[in-house]
């Protein structure tokens, strides 16, 4: 794990938390990205190096959504970054912790992401990602 990719929030209403968010942070979401697959349409805001992830709930039956029903808005994940998400997953693996997919998948802001469940993290729902280069999209 090379440093802090981004940390998830997932908000009802992500029109009105881009306002709240700007706020906070003192400048705009730099990006908005639909990931049908998960579900979910993302807000991106930086915060010097680091990054915040907005998550609002497309679909019934998204995570973002039954994460809302049952725990309301708040900090969803912590992500990092990795060089190698492949090596990354069975390092894990090894070491004991549940991987939720079998294999990396396309996530926002031009990553290949995978999930480590957060019964196995000490509570906390971990994802990786790995930087999709240019030659590779
Ligand atoms: C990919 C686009 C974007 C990106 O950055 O690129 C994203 O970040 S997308 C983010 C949304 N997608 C995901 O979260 C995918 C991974 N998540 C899952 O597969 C599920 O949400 C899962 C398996 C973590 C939970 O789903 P489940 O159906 O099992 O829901 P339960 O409510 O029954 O949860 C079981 C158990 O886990 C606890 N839980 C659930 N979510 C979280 C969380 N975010 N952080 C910590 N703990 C969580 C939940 O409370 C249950 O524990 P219990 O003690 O039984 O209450
Ligand atoms: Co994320």
């Amino acid at each position: 794990m090379r440093k802090i990719e981004h940390i998830g929030i997932a908000v009802k209403d992500i029109e009105a938390s881009n306002a709240l968010f700007e706020a906070l942070l003192g400048s705009p979401a730099y990006k908005m990205e639909e990931v049908a697959s998960e579900g979910v349409r993302t807000s991106f805001f930086k915060s010097g190096p680091n990054k915040i992830e907005l998550l609002e709930a497309t679909s019934a039956d998204s995570p973002i959504a039954k994460y809302l029903d049952k725990k309301g808005e708040g900090i969803h994940h912590i992500a990092f970054d990795v060089a190698d998400i492949e090596a990354e997953m069975a390092r894990l693996r090894e070491a004991g912790f549940t991987l939720l997919n079998e294999v990396p998948k396309r996530g926002a802001d031009n990553k290949l992401v995978a999930f480590v469940h957060p019964k196995t993290a000490g509570g906390v729902l971990v994802e990786l990602c790995q930087e999709i280069l240019e030659e590779e999209n």
